[in-house]
């Protein structure tokens, strides 16, 4: 009889415990889902990850800064992990819902990225991040099978329109154009760069020109209503790729600070070295640019003579000056006035942009004019960030 209450007494303690613990479990698994819930932190970044960069946006809501700051530690660390120009605090955005903040990185990196992640625990709270650019896609199998994070997939083109139409909404002084284009074709000039404020009642259509490694021309006819018009191979990938092949620069900051002292009229051929001087019938002044790298086709020796810093020149030249025409063909071919170019081609790129304000205003005789953004890598990212984040909208 003893023997059967014991057994009766033990199998009970042993059920209850087991309701207990799986009573506790069950919470515990609560806990962790709303915990999981309200620290989503994936909702607070946008990512673009294109053929050339990565770019990263993250949000700190003004009411809840502590809460991200692991993230912060994160960024900070990652961004010295990779380099310091890859950091862009000064172009943070302060908004009445907190600070959009920018970070950029090489998409051949981003394995790097994604094993710090991991190294740090980061991922622990975070299940998803809205992605955008070709790596949303490319890449959303490294982000799952390594740190459990699922890429949401956002378009390229629609995140773009998005995170452009946040910008001119939110950034009073964000657009610049340049004034008295009297530029020569090396970018050269006295034109001054000028913010410009067009009232939305103005604004469309305008055509909008993307320099990332490739090009992308779309016409925008509304906030929310696009077509991809053009594009073209010749793109910021190029230039750098070119670059990087033609002479001993390693990267794109390189690249920039060489061209600025470069000398491109030592590599490119002008209408002055075929005539002799202006070929005034069809009105093309002698230092107008003829072929470029033309020079190099006639030497025997071609580096002899010809710096780094000159390729550099006139390799940015070169690009510039076809995507400026492209761009302004594809504009009289969509009946807009106003090209507005963005990209991170252009970032701290101020011949490019001079050049391509030259090129618009000298086809168009004056009757379009270029526009370029402060925030112009930016973009997609935010467009992705916003996914999430209607509320800033
Ligand atoms: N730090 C940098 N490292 C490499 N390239 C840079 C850097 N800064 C600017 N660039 C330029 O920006 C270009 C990439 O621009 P962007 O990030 O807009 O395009 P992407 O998203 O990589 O390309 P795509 O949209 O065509 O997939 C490079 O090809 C280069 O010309
Ligand atoms: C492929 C994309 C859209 C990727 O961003 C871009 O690199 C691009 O627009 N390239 C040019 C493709 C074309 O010739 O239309």
């Amino acid at each position: 009889m003893l023997a059967v209450v014991t057994r009766f007494a033990v199998a009970t303690v042993v059920v209850v415990g087991l309701v207990v613990l799986r009573k506790r479990k069950l919470q515990r698994l609560q806990a962790r889902i709303i915990y999981h819930r309200d620290k989503d932190l994936g909702r607070r970044f946008g990512l673009d990850v294109g053929g050339t960069l990565g770019k990263l946006v993250y949000l700190e809501k003004a009411d809840a800064a502590t809460e991200l700051g692991d993230v912060h530690t994160f960024m900070l660390a990652n961004t010295s992990y990779s380099k310091s120009s890859m950091r862009d605090a000064d172009m943070a955005l302060s908004l009445p819902g907190g600070q959009v903040h920018f970070v950029r990185f090489e998409t051949s990196k981003l394995e790097g990225v994604v094993e710090f992640v991991r190294h740090r625990c980061f991922h622990r709270d975070i299940r998803a991040i809205p992605c955008t650019g070709g790596g949303a896609f490319k890449f959303s199998k490294l982000f799952e099978d390594h740190v459990g994070i699922t890429l949401e997939k956002c378009d390229e083109l629609a995140c773009l329109i998005q995170g452009l139409g946040f910008v001119m909404r939110h950034v009073p002084d964000e657009c610049y154009t340049f004034k008295n284009v009297a530029l020569n074709h090396q970018g050269m000039g006295e034109a001054t760069k000028t913010i410009v404020h067009t009232p939305t009642s103005e604004l469309y259509p305008f055509l909008l020109v993307n320099i990332g490694s490739g090009v992308s021309i779309l016409k925008v006819t509304s906030a929310t209503e696009y077509s991809r018009v053009s594009g073209t191979s010749l793109g910021g990938g190029t230039y750098l790729g070119l670059c990087k092949l033609l002479s001993k620069y390693k990267s794109f900051d390189e690249a920039m600070v060489a061209s600025i002292a470069g000398d491109s009229n030592a590599v490119d051929m002008t209408v002055g070295d075929i005539y002799g001087g202006n070929y005034t019938q069809f009105n093309l002044s002698a230092d107008t640019l003829a072929s470029s790298f033309g020079k190099m086709g006639t030497k025997y020796e071609p580096k002899s003579g010809v710096k780094d810093e000159d390729v550099a020149r006139s390799l940015l030249i070169m690009i510039t000056t076809n995507i400026g025409q492209v761009a302004y063909l594809s504009a009289q071919r969509s009946d807009t006035q106003r090209i507005y170019f963005c990209g991170n081609f252009l970032r701290q790129n101020e011949i490019a942009s001079r050049q391509l304000a030259y090129a618009i205003d000298y086809w168009s005789k004056s009757k379009m004019q270029a526009q370029f953004f402060h925030h112009e890598g930016f973009f997609g990212a935010l467009g992705a960030l916003l996914t999430h984040n209607q509320d800033l909208l």
